[in-house]
């Protein structure tokens, strides 16, 4: 379904950020990108959501380009991506953040797609009317997350969820993720956590100073002992 072929880019014109990365993701699956900061793995994602220019290279979503085309119409695509950070409005009800969630959805469907991620995550539901400042980093996460829902997408870029959460919250969080994608959605994500990461996801990739290192089955790659010791500290 995702293809990304030979991309170059960053975010300046002279930025070499991700200097030739090819992967590739089947519909419905999900992989994890791991591997050391500043390898380039939230531009990488950036880079398929349309927030950053290529020097070269494409992105393909069913054979057809995504690169060169503006955030809004990849989103429309159905690939939605959820920033690591200020990606829900605090000062906003939880409702009202999923119904700005649903801005691309269909005007007729937004009122039951609403209802029905209210049923699915009843920690919303609970809080629904409450400012969305009130939540936990948890359940703020699981807000964005939620949010991106609206639209169905048929791909969701996750940009390190759990990132400032407690272990416990983070377990929490990874189950929730593992249940969106068990319902069908395909997931690219990016994680600090990376063993956690791909105990969930089906393929992982290594991203190191803008390559892929390694890619491949993400239990396989978890228990490498060469990539524990390189990629995923010991
Ligand atoms: N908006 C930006 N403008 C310019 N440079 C940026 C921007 N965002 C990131 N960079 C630079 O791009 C490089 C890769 O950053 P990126 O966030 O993609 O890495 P990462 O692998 O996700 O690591 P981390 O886990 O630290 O976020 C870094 O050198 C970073 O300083």
């Amino acid at each position: 379904m995702l293809r990304v072929e030979g991309v170059i880019g960053g975010y300046g014109a002279a930025d070499e950020i991700l200097k030739g990365i090819d992967l590739s993701l089947p519909p419905g699956r999900m992989a994890a990108i791991v591997g050391p900061n500043g390898a380039g793995k939230s531009t990488l994602l950036k880079a398929i959501a349309g927030l950053v220019t290529l020097k070269s290279g494409r992105i393909l979503l069913d054979g057809a380009p995504l690169s060169g085309l503006p955030p809004r119409a990849v989103a429309a695509r159905g690939i939605a991506f959820v920033p690591q950070e200020a990606n829900i409005f605090p000062s906003l009800t939880v409702r009202e953040n999923l119904e700005i969630g649903g801005t691309l959805a269909p005007p007729g469907e937004v009122a039951a797609r609403l209802a029905a991620l209210l049923d699915r995550f009843p920690v919303l539901a609970e809080k629904r009317r409450r400012a969305a400042r009130t939540l936990s980093g948890g359940q703020r996460q699981v807000l964005a997350m939620a949010m991106a829902l609206m639209v169905k997408p048929r791909l969701l870029l996750l940009d390190e969820p759990s990132a400032g959460l407690s272990p416990l919250a983070a377990e929490t969080l990874f189950d929730g993720i593992a249940a969106i994608h068990a319902e069908g959605t395909a997931i690219l994500m990016v994680e600090q956590n990376a063993l956690e990461a791909l105990a969930i996801a089906e393929e992982g990739v290594v991203l190191v100073d803008g390559r892929v290192a390694r890619t491949g089955d993400a239990r396989v790659l978890a228990s490498d002992p060469e990539v524990r010791r390189l990629f995923l500290g010991g």
